[in-house]
């Protein structure tokens, strides 16, 4: 039987610190923190997410605002509407939901956003000071993963973390940041992806195992070593008539296989999820108060 660590419960801790802190900022003088969210087209997911991101804003005294536009706004006009936010001296962060329709290139739309408003940690020069482990952005989900293996006191220090999956958003900074001079940090780290062969060799090995490829059930319980932590990235909506939604959220791991060897497993819903966005504000409220870029030479 595993211990879950409980992302709801963490995630509520760290919007309390996160309400105490905007209070005292404010109470110094500091502005109120504004987070902006664009959201393009209808995605069902993407819009419960942006919601709940609005949500916690008031929970934690920020100020939101939530742009829409349909699916077939231009890359032009969208390009525009990052520009104004950028200029707009009340925003402090601005996160473009992805997915983006087709037409629309991710990398033009994240890297128009100034970097000291780049609070999803997804333009190049957040992502390369995270690397060298300089003071940036770190992307919400990866951060979120951070500050869970820190609440429940998780020994990272020179264990093998093997990460599944090594898109731009998890895998690939999630790898970085366990091996760098940090706290978590400081782990082995081995890196799987699509064509990793005899993956189960691998994930096997692991002292610390992240999945994140977003395949319901991917990663069975015979692929994880007794004793290790599990932290589940995925977070997919399967169909399923019996139930009132139509659907239920599955994560890359079959819990119930999984939980029998792990430690420490994060469930979903309810682990990873709702930590991405107390991370989320934790970053807003870090440029509110001017901590990442402050003083900072590199991108004035
Ligand atoms: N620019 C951008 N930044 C993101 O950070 C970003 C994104 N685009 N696109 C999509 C992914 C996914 N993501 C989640 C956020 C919260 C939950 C979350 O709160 N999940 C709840 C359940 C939510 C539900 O009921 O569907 C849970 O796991 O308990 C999940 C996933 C942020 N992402």
């Amino acid at each position: 039987m595993a211990e879950i660590l409980d992302g709801k419960l963490t995630s509520q801790a760290l919007k309390d610190q996160i309400a105490e802190e905007v209070k005292a900022f404010r109470a110094e003088g500091g502005k109120q923190p504004h987070l902006a969210a664009i959201l393009v087209g209808e995605d069902g997911a993407s819009q419960t997410y942006v919601n709940h991101k609005v949500k916690a804003c008031d929970e934690v005294g920020f100020k939101s605002t939530l742009k829409r536009f349909p699916a077939d706004i231009s890359e032009e006009e969208l390009l525009k509407v990052v520009e104004d936010i950028n200029a707009d001296d009340d925003i402090d962060g601005l996160i473009v939901q992805l997915p983006l329709p087709k037409h629309i290139s991710v990398q033009k739309v994240t890297d128009r956003i100034v970097p000291e408003k780049d609070v999803d940690g997804f333009h190049p020069v957040n992502v390369g000071r995270m690397t060298k482990n300089l003071p940036s952005y770190i992307s919400a989900t990866p951060f979120g993963i951070l500050k869970l293996i820190e609440h429940y006191n998780i020994d990272t220090f020179g264990k093998h973390c093997v990460v599944v999956g090594r898109s731009n958003i998890v895998g690939s900074p999630m790898s970085i940041l366990m091996a760098r001079n940090g706290k978590p940090g400081n782990a082995t780290v081995t890196l799987c992806h699509r064509y990793t062969q005899g993956l189960e060799q691998y994930t096997r090995q692991a002292d610390i195992l992240i999945v994140a490829v977003g395949i319901p059930e991917f990663i069975k319980g015979d692929m994880v070593k007794e004793g290790a932590v599990v932290i589940d990235v995925g977070i997919t909506r399967v169909e399923d008539a019996s139930k009132k939604r139509g659907y239920v959220l599955k994560g890359d791991c079959e819990f119930s296989s999984c939980e029998e060897k792990a430690s420490h497993i994060t469930p979903v819903p309810g682990g990873v999820g709702p930590m991405t966005i107390s991370s989320l504000l934790y970053n807003t409220l870090m440029s509110a108060r001017n901590e990442v870029y402050q003083s900072d030479v590199l991108v004035k």
